[in-house]
């Protein structure tokens, strides 16, 4: 089987992104990484960090070679400085995801891989902008995508799916319906079948509330909502477990009985799995068209071009992009 082609998109100029990208240099892992990003930065950044590296423009047809990075050009709007914002680059950003979103669809890429943005800068743009995950699902006229990070820990893969995402902590309990659960339940099974190749996926469910509601004195979604929800899909045949209090949710007995966690809010899940997995934790947007997994961090201003920025994230969602794209083509060849 060939390498599969993974479009690497390599984010905020002024962050850690393309810096993170020039390691791929050589990548001997899954997959062919071909960055996406601005010749000139890249080589900057490469001069800046010491790295002696090829810059290549990227060919299908001409194989990987050590020391090299394929890339594909798009022109930056203004130079970027390392850890200066400027919101002239927005649309740089924004037009690496639009061209590495067109080669998934046409099937010149397998899968894309993503680099953090800087969300703030998108939005001075003039772009309203709250994350990839949901700029993805607005382009491909998805209507729901579930945000799922996911990373090894000494027990074993952890994987946190989110019920919401960017959204104000206020607004979330309104935003926990029981057609939302169901939905996002549905996505996270049949991708963690589809995606991941596990044959009867086990989601563990947080409730929202402390101690999952005490039994309605400390809230009442549990059984008004997420319950419910739960019933029903268990009647479809789905394995979950829950409503479970999320502040023991994630301890190892608990975490043994499911392949996934549902969060019900961003940082309900998120505090948890980032503790457990930063440096090799990734973010895969379950439920797209596409197949497109990104690192778990941000843009590190202050570590942009120090050479100090652990790639290990960026390292690991490339390989996870490669090995998904692996599943599909097996599947389609079944
Ligand atoms: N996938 C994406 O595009 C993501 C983008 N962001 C955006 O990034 C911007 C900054 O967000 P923050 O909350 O400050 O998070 P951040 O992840 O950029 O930084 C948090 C802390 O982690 C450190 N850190 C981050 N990545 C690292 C790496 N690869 N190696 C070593 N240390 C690393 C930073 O130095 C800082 O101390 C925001 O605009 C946010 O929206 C945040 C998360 C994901
Ligand atoms: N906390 C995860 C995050 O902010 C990444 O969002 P996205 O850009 O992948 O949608």
């Amino acid at each position: 089987m060939t390498a599969p082609v993974i479009a690497v998109t390599s984010g905020e100029p002024a962050g850690i992104g393309p810096e993170l990208c020039l390691e791929l240099a050589g990548w001997s892992g899954e997959g062919r990484p071909v960055v996406l990003g601005d010749r000139e930065l890249l080589a900057q950044r490469a001069a800046m960090l010491g790295l002696d590296i090829v810059l290549r423009d990227y060919l299908p047809a001409v194989p990987a070679a050590p020391g090299t990075l394929d890339i594909i050009h798009l022109p930056l709007a203004k130079p970027a400085e390392a850890s200066i914002l400027d919101a002239a680059n927005g649309p740089y950003v924004l037009a690496l995801l639009d061209r590495a979103l067109a080669g998934c669809q046409s099937g010149e890429f397998a899968a894309m891989a993503t680099a953090p943005v800087h969300k703030g800068v998108i939005n001075d743009a003039g772009v309203a902008f709250t994350g990839h995950t949901e700029y993805l699902a607005d382009k491909t006229d998805t209507p729901l995508v579930v945000m799922m990070l996911a990373g090894d820990t000494e027990r074993g893969p952890l994987r946190v799916a989110l019920a919401t995402t960017h959204l104000p902590l206020k607004d979330v309990p309104a935003a926990i319906t029981g057609e939302l659960l169901e939905r996002t339940l549905r996505i996270v099974d049949a991708d963690l079948s589809g995606k991941y190749g596990i044959a009867e996926p086990r989601i563990l469910v947080a409730g929202l509330n402390p101690h999952a509601g005490e039994g309605g004195y400390l809230g009442r979604e549990e059984i008004d909502i997420i319950e419910p929800a739960l019933a029903r899909l268990r009647g479809e045949g789905l394995q979950l477990s829950g409503p479970h209090p999320a502040d023991t949710m994630f301890t190892p007995p608990v975490l043994a009985g499911g392949d996934a966690v549902l969060a019900m809010y961003h940082d309900q899940g998120l505090t948890a799995l980032k503790y457990a997995t930063f440096g090799n934790g990734i973010n895969v947007t379950l439920g797209l068209p596409i197949i497109r997994t990104s690192v778990d961090h941000g843009t590190a201003l202050a570590l942009a071009g120090t050479g100090q920025a652990d790639a290990g994230s960026l390292f690991a969602a490339v390989s996870e992009a490669a090995r998904m794209a692996q599943r599909a083509t097996a599947r389609k060849q079944a």
